[in-house]
């Protein structure tokens, strides 16, 4: 939901946009699927071989009918036209031991100064955080004019204190 609210206040809608997520297929990819189910928008993972979200969230996403989803090994070409190009790190909370093989499996995975060239002008660049610079995402790209990972981190207090007030009835 603070996504979501970021590119509404950045990208001026999520409706229609293509978000581009390159990395591991992991619990960000599946939030987005299931965003993806309701509100209609072209969604592409690109990820490593054997790191590709899991594969009912994908399906439960793609029946939905609502949004265009595709699952890709391909990050050059994914992010070409993106409007929100997004990152997470490469071992998640619990996978940390595995941090170092991942490394090397996600060699070309990273969001640097090139893929964002790809991407075009007009594309932001999103990322839940903490983020582990210089491995999935470079310094350059994290602190461009088009980076909107700060806003983001904001919006997420935002959107958990709706959800506060949304859940307890106020
Ligand atoms: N601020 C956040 O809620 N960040 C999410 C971190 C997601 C990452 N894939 C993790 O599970 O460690």
């Amino acid at each position: 939901m603070a996504d979501a609210l970021t590119m509404i206040e950045h990208v001026g809608q999520l409706e229609g946009t293509k978000v581009v997520y390159v990395g591991d297929g992991n619990n960000i990819v599946h939030s987005w699927l299931l965003l993806a189910a309701v509100i209609p928008f072209h969604f592409v993972c690109a990820c490593p071989k054997g790191f590709e979200p899991d594969q009912e969230t994908v399906e439960k996403a793609r029946q939905a009918g609502v949004s265009k989803i595709e699952i890709t090994n391909d990050p050059k070409e994914a992010v070409r036209d993106a409007d929100v190009v997004y990152a997470d790190v490469w071992a998640s909370m619990g996978q940390k031991e595995e941090a170092s093989h991942r490394r090397q499996v996600f060699q070309g995975f990273q969001v640097d100064e090139q893929l964002m060239k790809l991407a075009g002008k007009k594309a932001y660049f999103m990322h839940c955080l903490p983020a582990e610079r210089g491995v999935e995402v470079t310094d350059g790209v994290i602190e461009a004019p088009n980076s909107i990972v700060f806003p983001q981190a904001e919006n997420r207090m935002h959107a958990q204190n709706a959800i506060m007030l949304h859940v307890l009835g106020l």
